[in-house]
């Protein structure tokens, strides 16, 4: 079998030109396209698979772009709301046989720390988020907080846990971060970080503290290789890499 096409969009950010690399240095994979801003994407440059990482807005526009060329996607860029996904499931569903995955991160210790605090969610009273990225990054919370925050806010609504115990009255400066699915979520910035995530969960006498670092973007190399090799074997739309590791709920 001959090696598998793959095309890069967003190919000249952090992410894409990582991954045009990883790609590059994989005896079963041909690098075939870099696409960026302002590229036609035309054909895809016949690409077998696309990795898309851009920008939130540009991403659903993307990989509508391959669903409707019969193209597999694996999607890394953050942003993805449930009103984006709804209508990117309902593309996919009229493209029989594509497969799309969207992961808000590839790095297999993080999407371990996710599966740990939700099935760590209903034992805590509290629970807080913090995540931490370097401070070029255009988006907050990121993805990775954003997902986390459902998954336990989804576990802790099924156990019949109630709502985080939070006495605070007066917060003009919004100090206490931002609520996502109940669930407090801090982000910082921070020259010298790549991408970081506490979860704290709290409870009387207690606490515990899942924490994940990716000190280099080779840390989600690993996950994206697995998922572009994976995706045509499935179709249909899948949020999360968890799921093509055999873990999840
Ligand atoms: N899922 C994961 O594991 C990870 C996800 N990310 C996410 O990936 C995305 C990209 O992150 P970075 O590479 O750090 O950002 P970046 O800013 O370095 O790269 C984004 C690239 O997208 C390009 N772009 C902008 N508009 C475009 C369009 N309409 N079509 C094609 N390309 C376009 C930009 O020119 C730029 O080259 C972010 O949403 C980030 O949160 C980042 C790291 C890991
Ligand atoms: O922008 C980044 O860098 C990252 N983005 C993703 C996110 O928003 O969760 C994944 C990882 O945290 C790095």
């Amino acid at each position: 079998m001959g090696a598998t096409r793959v095309a890069v969009i967003g190919a000249a950010g952090r992410m894409g030109a990582t991954v045009c690399a990883a790609v590059e240095a994989a005896d079963d994979l041909e690098l075939v396209g870099r696409f960026d801003v302002g590229d036609d994407l035309g054909d895809l440059a016949g690409a077998d698979v696309v990795v898309e990482f851009s920008v939130p807005d540009a991403s659903p526009g993307n990989v509508a772009h391959c669903v409707a060329a019969g193209v597999h996607v694996v999607v890394g860029t953050t942003g993805w709301s449930d009103d984006r996904l709804a209508t990117l499931r309902a593309r996919v569903d009229a493209a029989p046989g594509v497969g799309v995955l969207v992961a808000p991160n590839f790095a297999v210790g993080a999407v371990l720390m996710m599966e740990f605090a939700r099935r760590a969610a209903p034992f805590f009273e509290s629970v807080e988020i913090v995540e931490l990225h370097h401070p070029d990054k255009v988006d907050a919370p990121s993805g990775t907080g954003a997902r986390t925050a459902e998954l336990v806010g989804a576990a802790r609504e099924a156990a019949g846990v109630g709502p985080v115990p939070d006495a605070t009255t007066h917060d003009p400066d919004g100090a206490r971060g931002a609520r996502v699915h109940g669930i407090p979520v801090h982000s910082v910035r921070l020259r010298g970080l790549v991408a970081h995530q506490e979860v704290l969960l709290g409870g009387p006498g207690e606490m515990l503290t899942l924490r994940h670092d990716s000190f280099d973007r080779a840390s989600f190399m690993t996950g994206v290789l697995a998922a572009l090799r994976q995706v045509p074997q499935h179709p249909g739309l899948t949020v999360g890499l968890e799921h093509y590791l055999g873990l999840g709920g």
